[in-house]
């Protein structure tokens, strides 16, 4: 049988590119004891530090799984680039609330993928909703693991915007506010979070929307996530669409953004963490 993997780690990280290097070995000596054909890429980034061909992230969608080393920020670039090619997140950050796996038991646990590929075909892995929005003009932003953020020309006093929400076409919300947030459940963790939102179990199919800084305050919402979900912004010159906190469009009020479940969910493989006891690690940040 024939693995392919692709390792990505935190760039200019070297105890990142150290571990790349171990994976890689480990892999190569189990496909040896499996009779399986291991073939391993690292990151362009990566390339100069490990012993293996460089490639760019987004060429690693048709492996058999990614494996990202380093923190949040690294396994939601991970997932921007390959969609919903199996990933295994090793955390090396601060927080790694999204990667379940310690550094020291990353190599037991690749070798356990490569058993189960060997034995079954395939991983199974865990699907996490992604968010997209759309809007008038035919723009679409890359899909939100975490959030889509819909704000004013920026954050803070002067910087706010109109904003109306409409759940299943219904007025929601309306008021002057920095702006709405909507999150995954994967996301209630993060910006959500601070801004006030509820924290969403892993296992709950569900969206939350919270308003940011808004004059006329409703609590967070609840709501399923086939919701028809649109935020409308008006009364300022420029207002942004923001998914993740990395990738943004610009939007010219009057307008209109619709929120949907993107058709392909994340798939994370590999241990998972326990939800409620790793909250612990919210606390330090
Ligand atoms: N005020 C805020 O809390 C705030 C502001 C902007 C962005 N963010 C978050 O940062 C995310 C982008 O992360 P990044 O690393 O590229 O940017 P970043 O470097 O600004 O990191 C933001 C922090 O959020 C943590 N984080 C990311 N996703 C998380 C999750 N699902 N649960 C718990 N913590 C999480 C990261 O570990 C890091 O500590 C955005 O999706 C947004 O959720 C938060
Ligand atoms: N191998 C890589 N190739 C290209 N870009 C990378 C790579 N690793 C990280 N990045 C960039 O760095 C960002 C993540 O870096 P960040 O400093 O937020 O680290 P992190 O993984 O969240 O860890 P920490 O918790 O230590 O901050 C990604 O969004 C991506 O743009």
């Amino acid at each position: 049988m024939d693995v392919a993997v692709g390792i990505v780690a935190q760039r200019g990280d070297e105890r990142a590119q150290d571990l790349a290097a171990a994976l890689i070995e480990t892999l190569e000596r189990a496909g040896d004891r499996e009779g399986a054909t291991v073939s391993v890429v690292v990151d362009d980034a990566s390339g100069n530090a490990v012993d293996a061909p460089a490639v760019p992230v987004a060429s690693m969608a048709d492996r058999d799984f990614v494996v990202s080393i380093g923190g949040d920020g690294t396994l939601l670039f991970v997932a921007r680039e390959v969609g919903s090619t199996p990933i295994l997140g090793v955390n090396l950050g601060e927080v790694g609330f999204l990667n379940a796996v310690a550094p020291d038991d990353a190599c037991d646990v690749v070798v356990d993928l490569l058993e189960e590929l060997c034995d079954t075909g395939s991983l199974e892995g865990r699907a996490l909703s992604r968010l997209e929005a759309t809007g008038e003009g035919e723009w679409a932003l890359e899909p939100a693991l975490n959030e889509l953020v819909v704000h004013g020309p920026r954050r803070g006093h002067g910087g706010g915007v109109t904003v109306e929400t409409r759940i299943d076409g219904d007025c929601y919300a309306a008021s002057h506010a920095d702006g709405v947030l909507v999150a995954t459940p994967t996301g209630s963790t993060a910006y959500n979070l601070s801004e006030g939102g509820p924290l969403v179990h892993p296992e709950t199919d569900a969206l939350v929307v919270t308003q940011m800084a808004a004059t006329e305050s409703m609590p967070p919402l609840v709501v399923d996530p086939d919701t028809e979900l649109t935020i409308s912004v008006s009364g300022a010159d420029t207002a942004y669409v923001i998914s993740d906190g990395r990738n943004r469009r610009r939007l010219e009020p009057p307008a209109t953004v619709t929120v949907s479940l993107a058709p392909d969910p994340v798939q994370l493989v590999g241990p998972t963490g326990n939800f409620v006891t790793s909250l612990e690690k919210l606390e330090s940040t």
